[in-house]
């Protein structure tokens, strides 16, 4: 069930650190050195089968857009629906629409309505990295105001020195991989 020291160790130096990008001051933490290591991705992606095998979900939403890569793989091995949350504009039928704050402006992120046909749904909400929570706590109000339950959120990385876990917990348990 526990990732191994080995395991994460695998993880973490899998993911690359690309100093200021997108700004200068940002240390981005680069999740495509993980994706295109078989080792690292398999450890990942076994990890997360192991976890949430026993959770009786229904259905993974994944945030737009490296959410996508694990959450849909995720619901692939669990064999159940997947669901996207995207960013404003994207989703072609009748969407919920969420307004967050970023470090300049605002963005906003959609839901459609009907996104999770089951009642009472059981949902997972999964990202890549958690940075300080603006993303996946309006990712976790959609899920919550279509009527899904939010059972828990998932992360590979949190940046823990941003507290973004305090916005979340709000909403579900969060459960990191690998924190920084
Ligand atoms: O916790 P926060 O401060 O909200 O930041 C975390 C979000 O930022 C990144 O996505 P980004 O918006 O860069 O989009 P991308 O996945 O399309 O690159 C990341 O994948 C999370 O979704
Ligand atoms: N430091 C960071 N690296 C990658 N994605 C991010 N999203 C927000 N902060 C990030």
């Amino acid at each position: 069930m526990q990732l191994s020291l080995a395991e994460k160790k695998i993880l973490s130096d899998s993911i690359r650190d690309i100093k200021d990008f997108p700004q200068e001051g940002v240390v981005f933490k680069d999740i495509t050195t993980l994706l295109n290591n078989k080792e690292a991705y398999q450890v990942l992606m076994n990890h997360l089968e192991n976890r949430y095998r026993s959770y009786n979900l229904d259905y993974i939403a994944g945030i737009d857009s490296r959410g996508f890569i694990f959450g849909a793989a995720l619901a692939d091995r669990l064999k159940i629906g997947f669901v996207p949350v995207r960013k404003k504009g994207k989703l072609p039928s009748t969407t919920v629409c969420e307004k967050y704050e970023l470090e300049y402006g605002y963005d906003e992120v959609e839901i459609h309505l009907d996104a999770f046909p089951k009642k009472d749904a059981r949902v997972l909400l999964i990202d890549d990295l958690l940075a300080t929570g603006g993303t996946a706590n309006a990712a976790s109000k959609l899920i919550k105001n279509v009527n899904a339950n939010l059972i828990e959120v998932c992360f590979l990385l949190n940046l823990t020195f941003l507290s973004g876990a305090t916005k979340i917990e709000k909403h579900a348990p969060v459960y990191s991989i690998l924190e920084i």
